[in-house]
């Protein structure tokens, strides 16, 4: 049975310093995703090693710096957004990592296009406005480490109202 899901999604810096917050978010809200949590907040060095606690493991130490400068440039908006299989369904509206591999139509393809060859050169991040759960255990605990249980809402009956 096809599940609903929730999903951590964060609108990195970039996206709220560039005046992306409204467009970013309706265009979740016009494919029928909920927003059941909903903050603005700064990240600092403890919150972004929980929230990437594997990137260094993945890529080395000049990718995890140079992500933890970007992603405390400024304060991001961070969505707890719920819909049907919402994981993968978020994933896809944002397309892939690198904004110059991203299909128009996505929020990277889009708003964005930064190639992974000019950061890799530059030692930069790839600025790529935003940041969603990769997988339902993911989002698990992403959910977890950004909105404690009273930030988390239910509307009641809302399954039933859903419009696909
Ligand atoms: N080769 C790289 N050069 C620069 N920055 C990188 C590189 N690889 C990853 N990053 C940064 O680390 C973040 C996390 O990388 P990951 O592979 O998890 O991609 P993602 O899942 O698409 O992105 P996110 O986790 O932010 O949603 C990227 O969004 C990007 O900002």
């Amino acid at each position: 049975m096809a599940a609903i899901e929730r999903t951590l999604v964060l609108l990195k810096p970039d996206a709220v310093a560039r005046g992306l917050t409204g467009r970013l978010v309706q265009r979740f809200e016009d494919v029928g995703l909920k927003i059941v949590g909903i903050k603005m907040k700064q990240m600092d060095a403890d919150l972004t090693r929980r929230h990437y606690f594997d990137l260094e493991e993945r890529f080395g130490k000049g990718v995890y710096d140079a992500t933890a400068t970007y992603m405390q440039q400024g304060p991001v908006v961070a969505l707890l957004l719920e819909g049907v299989e919402a994981v993968a369904n978020v994933r896809r509206m944002i397309g892939p990592t690198f904004p110059g591999q991203a299909a128009p139509g996505t929020i990277r393809g889009d708003f964005a296009h930064m190639s992974k060859a000019y950061a890799e050169a530059t030692g930069k991040a790839i600025a790529n406005l935003v940041h969603a759960s990769g997988s339902v255990d993911e989002a698990k605990y992403e959910s977890e480490l950004w909105f404690g249980a009273d930030e988390q809402f239910d509307y009641p009956g809302l399954a039933e109202r859903y419009v696909f």
